[in-house]
């Protein structure tokens, strides 16, 4: 049924109590609707189109698939549909039921955007919309020889980025994992909405179907609505994101910032092939109220040839090529996560820590600029719908209070290890230097 503010969710018809034994499962739903990797191939198996649409685009990832499987739905259920790309199954029909709008920033007006500016989702959107652009072209690409999609993709403009945007959205905000079947949509139970503390939760069952049952110490009245846990450990971020709101009662807090390398690193490259992903900054807050930072690249980042990193090419017996790290003589190509205990034995260490630290609080400080004047600036206009402000102002005021938290805490560090003997000589030892080499370049 309609909820008041969360779009379709699952009312109960009667009194149910948790505690009941006799109180069979919610919701059963058979293996052969969920659309999981098996799932896919089933379907690719019994419609050829879907299965050269899949072949076309490269079978890049499971995620990629189950966006094709929707493509191919969304064309399905089009009242405009004239036959072609196969019959329609009951997973085109349920396609019908799915929302238009999902709450989720991927799918936020340029104005609704910019609420975002200064947190950590203004990066992470646009960076998404890139991926989702380039995605959406690559396929177009890729079935230009395949006349059917060719004709809907290209010469109709049938099916468009926006409805790319809005399959991604559909199935970021209501795909789950399954313990067997792994990354799964499941049809009715994408439905039920979510709270914390939930009254439900769901199980994959020994035949694969996937069973929805009442917590032991939950009740829900006639009318009540039968909840799951979306994930109370996310972030308020990840929420947003993900499902497009923020769970006002939720306590986990922690912010996940990228982190570019140095611009005048001529070792960038190689740090960052050896790091292996993409390096964040994550901030993290816990019961005592002191937030926690761990940025692993950094300290990376901080490191140089003349501190004692290097990079070698070695070659295997097999004739390829390969790079390996090295501190202070030792290869430590697969503890580039773990600099922060490597340095620790060394002489420079609160020099590492110093340089480490003024980078972190460098992004925090330039993080806290953007919020702070953008909420000085912050002017409502039209086209921002209500809920969508107020779960951008709540981030904002998350993300806020954590980013101030931490700068003081690095503030306080910083100057304590301004203070340290090992940093005060080697300062010394270098301003020495730079006015040598400054008296050197007036003589000549
Ligand atoms: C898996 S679907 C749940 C069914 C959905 N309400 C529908 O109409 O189809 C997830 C979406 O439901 C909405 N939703 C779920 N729980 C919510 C909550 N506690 N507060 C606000 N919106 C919620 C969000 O839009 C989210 O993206």
């Amino acid at each position: 049924a309609d909820t008041e503010d969360r779009g379709l969710g699952l009312i109960s018809e009667k009194d149910l109590d948790g505690g009941n034994d006799e109180l069979p499962a919610l919701l059963t739903v058979p293996k052969e609707l969920i659309l999981s990797a098996a799932g896919v191939e089933d379907y690719a198996k019994e419609n050829k189109d879907f299965r050269q649409l899949l072949e076309a685009a490269g079978r890049q990832s499971l995620r990629g698939d189950i966006l094709l499987f929707l493509l191919t739905q969304l064309v399905l259920s089009s009242p405009d549909y004239s036959g072609g790309q196969g019959a329609s199954t009951a997973w085109t029909q349920y396609f019908k039921l799915l929302p238009t709008q999902v709450p989720v920033p991927t799918l936020w007006s340029e104005s609704e955007l910019s609420l975002l500016r200064g947190t950590s989702l203004e990066s992470a959107v646009s960076a998404k919309l890139g991926a989702l652009t380039k995605e959406f072209n690559r396929i177009r690409d890729a079935t230009t020889d395949l006349a059917r999609w060719n004709k809907l993709i290209e010469i109709d403009e049938a099916v468009t980025l926006s409805d790319w945007i809005l399959l991604d959205a559909l199935y970021r905000s209501r795909s789950l994992e399954l313990p067997k079947s792994g990354e799964s949509m499941v049809p009715y139970l994408d439905l039920v909405n979510h709270s914390n503390p939930a009254t439900a939760y769901f199980e994959e069952a020994l035949e694969g179907e996937v069973v929805l049952l009442l917590h032991r110490e939950a009740s829900v009245p006639k009318k009540g609505e039968i909840t799951i846990d979306y994930g109370h450990d996310k972030s308020a971020a990840e929420m947003l994101f993900s499902y497009g709101f923020i769970d006002p009662s939720s306590s986990a807090k922690s912010v996940v910032l990228p982190v570019e390398s140095m611009e005048d690193d001529p070792l960038a490259k190689a740090k960052l092939y050896i790091f292996g992903r993409p390096p964040v900054l994550k901030i993290t807050d816990n019961d005592t109220g002191v937030p926690q930072w761990d940025a692993p690249f950094i300290y990376l980042m901080c490191l140089n040839d003349e501190d004692g990193l290097h990079f070698k090419i070695s070659q295997d017996t097999n004739g390829s090529h390969d790079l390996r790290m090295f501190w202070q003589g030792a290869d430590v190509t697969e503890e580039a996560e773990n600099m922060e205990n490597l340095i620790k034995g060394h002489e420079l260490c609160q020099v590492f820590r110093l340089r480490v630290v003024t980078i972190v609080l460098g992004m925090v400080q330039q993080q806290l600029e953007v919020l702070t004047a953008h909420n000085e600036e912050k002017v409502l206009t039209e086209s921002q719908r209500p809920h969508i402000t107020q779960a951008a102002s709540r981030l904002r005021a998350i993300e806020k209070d954590l980013f101030e938290r931490i700068f003081q805490l690095l503030e306080g560090e910083k100057n304590r290890l301004f203070e340290d003997e090992s940093v005060t000589s080697y300062l010394a030892a270098m301003n020495g230097a730079q006015q040598d080499e400054n008296d050197e370049e007036d003589f000549t």
